[in-house]
């Protein structure tokens, strides 16, 4: 049994990010012990989400450096600070970008699961108390998303945080930390847009754009709902090939169809009964925000935006959309107010009500996560889940 850590700090392996658009560097690093509310995790593994890639490109004015970024992972709780009564250490656990006090009016709202407790801080890449818990050759770190995954420990406070199981069950020992870590983003956001924020219903035709993990488990979301009729539309023929097989019913590629001199949303909305009954947006891309909105059905469309746009893009259609009755709404994480979600959807995982494996295209090692982050941008499979620091190893 190694020696206890509790109380001290610790030297370990990170992935940091010292500027935008510079390859992260493999470092040693400082990790503090927590604070009162704070928990202190060792991150088995983790995933790289679109959006890690977007605040490294220094596009997001929430992409801070020096940093350690990351928020798709999971891990086991090394040891927790003063006050916290949640978790305790060798809890199997799941870090979470959007958290959940309780106590904030937005957790007491229930049409918002935007927890406003800690969010000026993780906003600057702080903890709760404006303080950072990393370090590395004497320089700080900030912290990324209230998760910074991409290290072997981590420090999140206790409300960004959840076990990897069911409340009331004891401990998901079966439930694999290296799949339920995608329920840390990704997977969880697709699938909460489309069952939550949307609340897509039997028999519904629906439209997704963009086929990365976040659209496809909207489509996942979809099917499970029981639409009838699920379009993709992506630009790269590969993605939309492989959609198939996660329930995409029909395909179309914006770059290579043949529209009659018509734009996109026009030709589906002639070639789709007059529109769907909902449409996603899941590229980031605020063009392919417009054709979803303009694909809705007249009436009574609803369009959700899930994509990250760049700092600074707005988005714009004719009012007349929506006076006609189309809807344009937005979600972070799903809708789901995580704390008390995120260990059901490993429920619904380990009952087979949604899969995660089929998203999970490639898995490397801790070192190759440069490979992870040239692949989520150039559209080369779904997720990457990297091993971090592999418990059957000490
Ligand atoms: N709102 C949230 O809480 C939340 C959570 C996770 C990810 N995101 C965002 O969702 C988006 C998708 O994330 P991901 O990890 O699935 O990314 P991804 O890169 O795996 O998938 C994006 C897909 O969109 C396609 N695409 C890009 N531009 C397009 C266009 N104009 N028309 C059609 N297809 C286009 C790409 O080919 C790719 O297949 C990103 O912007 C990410 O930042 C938001
Ligand atoms: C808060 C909405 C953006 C979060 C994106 C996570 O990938
Ligand atoms: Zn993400
Ligand atoms: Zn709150």
């Amino acid at each position: 049994m190694p020696e206890s850590t509790e109380g001290k700090v610790i030297s370990c392996k990170a992935a940091v990010a010292w500027e935008a658009q510079k390859p992260l560097s493999i470092e040693t690093i400082e990790v503090a012990p927590p604070k009162a509310h704070e928990v202190r995790i060792m991150i088995t593994h983790t995933a790289v989400c679109h959006t890690d890639w977007y605040s490294w490109s220094g596009k997001d004015p929430e992409g801070i450096f020096p940093s350690i970024l990351g928020h798709e992972g999971a891990g086991i709780v090394e040891s927790v600070g003063e006050g916290v009564t949640g978790f305790k250490p060798g809890d199997h656990v799941i870090p979470l970008f959007v958290p959940q006090c309780k106590e904030c009016d937005f957790c007491k709202h229930p049409k918002t699961n935007l927890c406003q407790k800690i969010r000026i801080q993780q906003g600057r890449g702080y903890m709760p108390d404006g303080t950072s818990r990393f370090t590395c050759k004497g320089k700080e770190l900030k912290h990324y998303m209230g998760t910074s995954t991409f290290s072997e420990y981590t420090v999140v406070a206790d409300i960004s945080l959840c076990k990897a199981k069911l409340l009331l069950s004891q401990i998901n020992p079966s439930a694999p930390l290296n799949t339920v870590c995608l329920l840390g983003c990704g997977i969880s956001t697709g699938y909460g847009a489309t069952v939550n924020t949307c609340k897509v219903e039997q028999g519904a035709t629906v439209a997704v754009w963009g086929l990365g993990t976040v659209g496809l488990s909207v489509v996942m979301g979809a099917k499970v709902a029981g639409a009838k009729q699920i379009v993709g539309v992506d630009m790269i023929d590969e993605k939309l090939e492989a959609a198939k097989a996660f329930g995409v019913t029909h395909t179309v590629n914006p770059k290579t169809i043949d529209l009659g001199g018509k734009k996109l949303q026009e030709w589906l909305v002639e070639n789709f009964n007059g529109g769907f009954d909902f449409t996603f947006d899941c590229t980031g891309n605020v063009g392919a925000m417009r054709q979803a909105l303009e694909s809705a059905h007249k009436g009574w469309g609803e369009s959700c935006i899930i994509g990250v746009a760049a700092a600074g893009e707005e988005i714009s259609t004719r009012p007349f959309q929506l006076v006609t009755g189309r809807v344009w709404k937005g979600t972070a994480f799903g809708g789901w107010k995580s704390v008390d979600s995120v260990p059901k959807l490993v429920d619904e995982y380990m009952n087979k009500k949604i899969q995660l494996d089929d998203f999970v295209t490639h898995r490397a090692e801790f070192d190759q996560i440069n490979d992870a982050f040239d692949m989520i941008h150039h559209g080369k499979g779904l997720r990457t889940v990297l091993t971090v620091k592999d418990p059957s190893k000490f």
